[in-house]
């Protein structure tokens, strides 16, 4: 879509639209990501972004701790375990080095930044 801003609105489910991007030919340019959408389908976002992300580029990933249910070993719902599992999943990921960002407003928890390594 042509636009003469700086601003280029998509709309629609978030795996669809990158997917679409991505087949449109957008990988490896953009330089950053602010994910905060369904957070189950945050693993399916991060190996779309990691296409679309240059190497070299930085995604923020929020709600890493969801309000701090993610620390809460008595909490177990299904979204909460899901980030856990996503979490636990990025500290393994040897494409990327993860930096947790002391930063909150108004209640929220810190914000994970990732940085796109060499490989992809
Ligand atoms: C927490 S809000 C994001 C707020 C936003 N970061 C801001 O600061 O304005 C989550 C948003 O994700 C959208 N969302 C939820 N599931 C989605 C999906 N599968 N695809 C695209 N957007 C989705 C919701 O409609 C909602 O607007």
């Amino acid at each position: 879509m042509a636009s003469n801003t700086m601003v280029d609105v998509r709309q629609g489910l978030a795996v669809d639209t990158l997917k679409s991007m991505i087949e449109n030919g957008e990988g490896c340019s953009y330089d950053f990501a602010f994910v905060d959408a369904e957070k189950r389908m945050y693993p399916e976002y991060f190996e779309l972004l990691l296409k679309l992300v240059r190497v070299g580029g930085v995604i923020v990933i929020d709600n890493v701790l969801w309000h701090g249910k993610v620390a809460d070993p008595m909490v177990n719902d299904k979204k909460t375990e899901s980030i856990r599992s996503f979490n636990r999943a990025l500290i393994e990921d040897k494409r990327v080095t993860i930096s947790m960002v002391p930063w909150s407003n108004i209640g929220q928890e810190p914000v994970l930044v990732y940085w796109n390594a060499l490989e992809t």
